[in-house]
């Protein structure tokens, strides 16, 4: 209260002659009360006489001379030089008499001092700082201080006389506000508890003065041509910054260009057949995956049962199976890919286990559907591959004839330079495709390729090349190539060295593919002729007997069960009717072709009762081979199949392979032991987490972005002119709007729709992300990149082309067009905020669209979001008629502040002029405050809007992290 004390103190601030003059008519000032006030105020002013109940309003200006010199001025606009004092009735508080008001400025400390009388007793008092003021018309003023700290005169009428206020007062902080018109009809209010006493601000007519002399002039005129100065200089470092960020977008815009024309040049890359030596010497070693007793367990549900195997180098096994068999779960676990289900078993690489790391830099896995970037050509896209995985220890010159191998071992050549086609610009054949999404994975030489239905919607050509190109690599570059396969043609069939048949998780046959035939014929499912070798095995394990499956067939089978009641098997017969009776004849089609009618159906009955008997006995006695009891009832077919492979001496040898690698894994303790990498540039230590990486991917995502961006600019476009059609749009319907009654209305109506349209037209951020959510999740697992490099890029490029610039279009276009303030800071603030805004609701719905998997969930609940946000925007409801009880759902509501903030922005220094009823004049502080809005709340909203912005970014970023996982 120091300061307070000497503003106070020094406020009749007269010199002795002045005070001398005065005190004829302010003579008891000192003790703060006037009892003769009609005698002050009939002063007559030619005498030189001052007013005020603190006589330092000068009321002519005579009464100036001994203050400032004989040519001194009285000032009475209100508009103060140097300070402001002022003397005023209030005119609008009938419930106490005589109360009065006075306001002293000094504007070289920005402090003001509030004074509250009644009967010319001071009741309370304010001490205003961090004050301005400014002239909103000819003779208008407009003050406001942005704090406030006020006391009670202890034993006033208002300070427990008659009423007491001093713990409203006591708890007064600002801010508040003045108006005058021509230095007479003024208001005053300040916002934080007085508003409420006064809700319709403090009316006051006003007797205002400030003696000044010429210098006093000059010093302002001074004073106002530096903060023009300074304006203009504010003015020139904006186009100065925007001519600056103009030339980094137009020279990053250059160097990415110069970058990709160096990185992807024009296909004419040097292929020194030495230069990679020192690289690639030794990058395919030989790679033999074991795999044993592999169970899989998920829901409740065991969805592969006890499935050993194993495949050599320069290999290719095929995995097949009728749809449900396990096919694809195998090979995700073979491939170490995340599962949700209990996953038990051993595989082992070489005979060692590797860590996951380890294993993910010697192995490739390409998934059954493409996830391809439509707008790149087929070279581009296996470049980024090759830049974002291969370590950046290897010159660019080798990555790219790494690319060029790979376009020539998978038969790419011709079609290197064709975009791979997006939805309805179709460019590259299905088989093309697919071929890429193995280019992806060659690019980085992996050892091991798993390849989940490489073949499947494609027609038999293509499927054909796609498996030449396989065999290809697993022969010439001794790759393990590991595959599913649906139902493949019998040529394709013919390509595969190893071959396993699963059914129902259970392995019906593991081993060469050539020897398939003569095994299903030893064990009694010879393939027809005519027929292919896949689809009848499919269908045996369907248990679906060919057409040509011929009674001899099934004689010649019964004939040859040799091995059936064997291990398990036999032990199931050894306690069952089973023993009786070989389980495969109770298939009633193993019984006599000459079975017919009732006797057929008597035999259904009793066959089912005895099996299902059977089921039951052995699901008690023996639990542990209750599992693969329903196969009974399924098809004694497939328990045929599973139990003579189990017996075959195939099996056997396979087991005795798994087990010599098994005795080797255990011998050197490999879970202990350090993994040799296979490649010997992945030996290098690279930092799970480092900058520099982060700043190399997220240039080439950038780059990438950019490029997509480039070559398919419908949604940039889509957006600029949108938004400059809607700004033509809005322009032309408020068409220069008044400053009446309507003219506010109008206001109010256009900045809402702008914030509304802004709102609904981010929701394009969820259908963005939701088309690439694949994408990231498949390029994250596979390495590509962190998700923070993916999160930056995606920010960069979307949110600047899509969030920034359609918001400066629409209202650079309009804001004139409608007549908005047409000050040019009003104008810059407005976009701004518009801006802010956009890049607020852009993010929410990045929220939504990382956190929920379901474009319509995130949709439905983006658009909710926003809904409920206008709500709470100060449009549809008045905040003031918010129950309080509810009022804290405010802060969530991001149109809560865009909105007040874009509202404040114009109507702040408007007076509203209306003249249909009487000549009405209304300051925009009083409009603000009647519709529930913060006057002062300009620059809180924006700093809301920035914190709202950082943390839904935040958790957009969160989100991307922990939930955008792939999880099969
Ligand atoms: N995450 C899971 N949750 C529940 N069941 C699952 C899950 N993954 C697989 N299954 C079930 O496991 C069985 C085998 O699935 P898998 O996809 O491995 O079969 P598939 O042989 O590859 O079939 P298709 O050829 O049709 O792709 C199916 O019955 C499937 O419903």
């Amino acid at each position: 209260m120091v300061a307070l004390a000497t503003i106070r103190d020094s406020a009749p601030a007269q010199p002795a002659g002045a005070v001398r003059i005065v005190q004829n008519h302010c003579v008891v000032l000192s003790e703060r009360r006037i009892e003769n006030h009609d005698k002050a105020s009939s002063v007559n002013v030619s005498q030189g006489s001052w007013g005020g109940v603190n006589c330092n309003v000068c009321l002519a200006d005579t009464s100036c001379g001994n203050l400032k010199g004989d040519n001194a001025t009285c000032i009475t606009t209100g508009i103060g030089l140097k300070n402001m004092n002022a003397w005023c009735d209030t005119t609008n508080i009938p419930w106490i008499d005589n109360t009065h008001v006075s306001l002293q400025c000094e504007w070289q400390d920005n402090e003001c001092v509030f004074q509250f009388w009644k009967d010319y007793e001071e009741q309370f008092y304010c001490h205003l700082t961090e004050c301005e003021q400014e002239t909103t018309g000819e003779f208008d003023v407009h003050g406001s201080c942005a704090k406030a700290s006020c006391g009670c005169m202890k034993g006033a009428w208002m300070c427990g006389g008659e009423i007491d206020m001093s713990e409203l007062v006591k708890n007064v902080n600002g801010p508040s506000e003045w108006y005058c018109t021509a230095g007479k009809d003024c208001w005053y209010n300040e916002y934080s508890t007085l508003k409420d006493v006064f809700p319709d601000n403090i009316g006051l007519s006003c007797q205002v003065g400030e003696c000044a002399n010429e210098q006093d002039f000059r010093d302002y005129a001074n004073a106002e041509f530096q903060k023009k100065h300074f304006s203009r200089l504010i003015e020139l470092y904006i186009v100065l910054a925007l001519i600056f960020v103009v030339g980094i977008i137009w020279i990053a815009t250059r160097m990415t260009m110069r970058r990709q024309q160096k990185i992807f040049g024009d296909g004419s890359i040097r292929l020194d057949e030495d230069d990679d030596t020192a690289y690639f010497d030794d990058e395919v070693k030989l790679t033999e995956i074991t795999f044993d007793d592999v169970t899989y367990t998920v829901g409740g549900k065991q969805i592969l049962k006890s499935i050993s195997g194993y495949l050599e180098p320069g290999k290719l096994l095929a995995i097949m199976g009728p749809s449900g068999a396990g096919k694809s779960s195998l090979l995700d676990i073979l491939a170490r890919k995340p599962k949700r289900g209990v996953i038990s078993g051993r595989i082992l690489i070489n005979g060692e286990v590797p860590t996951r790391k380890q294993f993910k830099r010697i192995s490739s896995y390409v998934d059954q559907e493409d996830t391809l970037i439509g707008t790149l050509t087929v070279r581009e896209t296996l470049m980024y591959s090759a830049l974002l995985r291969l370590p950046r220890t290897i010159p660019l010159a080798i990555k790219q004839k790494r690319v060029e191998e790979t376009i020539r071992e998978l038969g790419l050549t011709h079609v290197a330079d064709s975009y791979i086609g997006v939805a309805g610009k179709r460019s590259l054949s299905g088989g093309e495709k697919r071929r890429v999404s193995i280019g992806k994975e060659l690019v980085t030489s992996p050892s091991i390729l798993f390849l989940d239905e490489p073949t499947s919607g494609l027609d038999a050509y293509n499927a054909s090349v796609v498996m030449e190109c396989l065999l290809r690599l697993a022969r010439n570059s001794r790759r393990t190539i590991i595959t599913t396969i649906h139902q493949p043609r019998s040529n394709i069939f013919k390509m595969f060295d190893s071959f396993m048949l699963l059914a129902n998780g259970h392995t019906v046959y593991f081993g060469p593919a050539k020897a398939a035939s003569q095994y299903f014929v030893n064990i009694g499912y010879p393939v027809p002729p005519d027929y292919n070798i896949a689809d009848y095995l499919i269908d045996v394990t369907m248990n679906k007997p060919s057409p040509s499956h011929t009674p001899q067939q099934q004689q010649s089978r019964s004939s040859r069960r040799i091995p059936f009641l064997s291990g398990r098997g036999r032990a199931a017969s050894s306690t069952s009717i089973v023993s009786t009776r070989s389980l495969a004849d109770l298939n009633p089609s193993h019984d006599s072709p000459n079975h017919n009618g009732n006797d057929q159906m008597d035999d259904d009955n009793e066959t089912d009762a005895i099996i299902s008997d059977t089921v039951q006995r052995i699901s008690q006695t023996h639990p542990s081979i209750a599992g693969d009891m329903d196969l009974l009832s399924d098809s004694n077919n497939l328990y045929t199949l599973l139990e003579a492979y189990k017996n075959s001496s195939l099996a056997s040898s396979i087991r005795a392979h798994i087990d010599s690698a098994n005795d080797t894994a255990d011998a050197t303790s490999s879970r202990s032991q350090p993994y040799s990498l296979l490649m010997s540039y992945y030996t290098e230590n690279v930092p799970s987490i480092s900058l520099r990486r982060y700043f190399h991917e997220l240039s080439l995502l950038s780059s990438r972005t950019f490029l997509n961006l480039y070559r398919n600019p419908f949604l940039f476009f889509a957006h600029i002119s949108i938004a400059i059609i809607l700004g033509l749009l809005l322009g032309s319907l408020f068409w220069q709007v008044d400053v009446d009654l309507s003219g506010v209305q109008n206001r109010l109506g256009v900045l809402f729709f702008m914030c509304a349209l802004l709102g609904f037209a981010s929701t394009s951020a969820l259908d963005m992300f939701s088309k690439e959510r694949v994408l990231f999740m498949r390029e994250r697992e596979n390495g590509y990149y962190s998700p923070a490099s993916y999160f930056t890029a995606k920010v960069l490029f979307d949110i600047i082309p899509l969030r920034i610039l359609p918001p400066l279009a629409m209202g650079s276009v309009s804001y004139y067009m409608i007549g908005l303030n047409p000050n040019i800071y009003v104008f810059m603030k407005f976009l701004m905020v518009l801006v802010l805004f956009n890049l607020v609701s852009a993010a929410v719905c990045l929220c939504f669209a990382t956190a929920f998997k379901s474009v319509a969930t995130a949709n439905l609940l983006a658009n909710l979001t926003i809904l409920f946000s206008m709500l709470f925007g100060g449009f549809l409801l008045n905040k003031d008629h918010i129950p309080p009880v509810l009022s804290w759902l405010q802060h969530f509501s991001f149109f809560n502040y865009g909105y007040e903030a874009l509202i404040v922005n114009e109507l702040k220094d408007i007076t509203l002029v209306d003249k249909s009823i009487a000549d009405i004049q209304i300051p925009g502080p009083i409009i603000l405050s009647r519709f529930g809005f913060d006057g002062q709340a300009f620059w809180k909203d924006v700093m809301y809007l920035v914190i709202y912005l950082a943390v839904t970014m935040t958790a957009a970023f969160a989100f991307l992290k922990f939930l955008v996982k792939e999880q099969r």
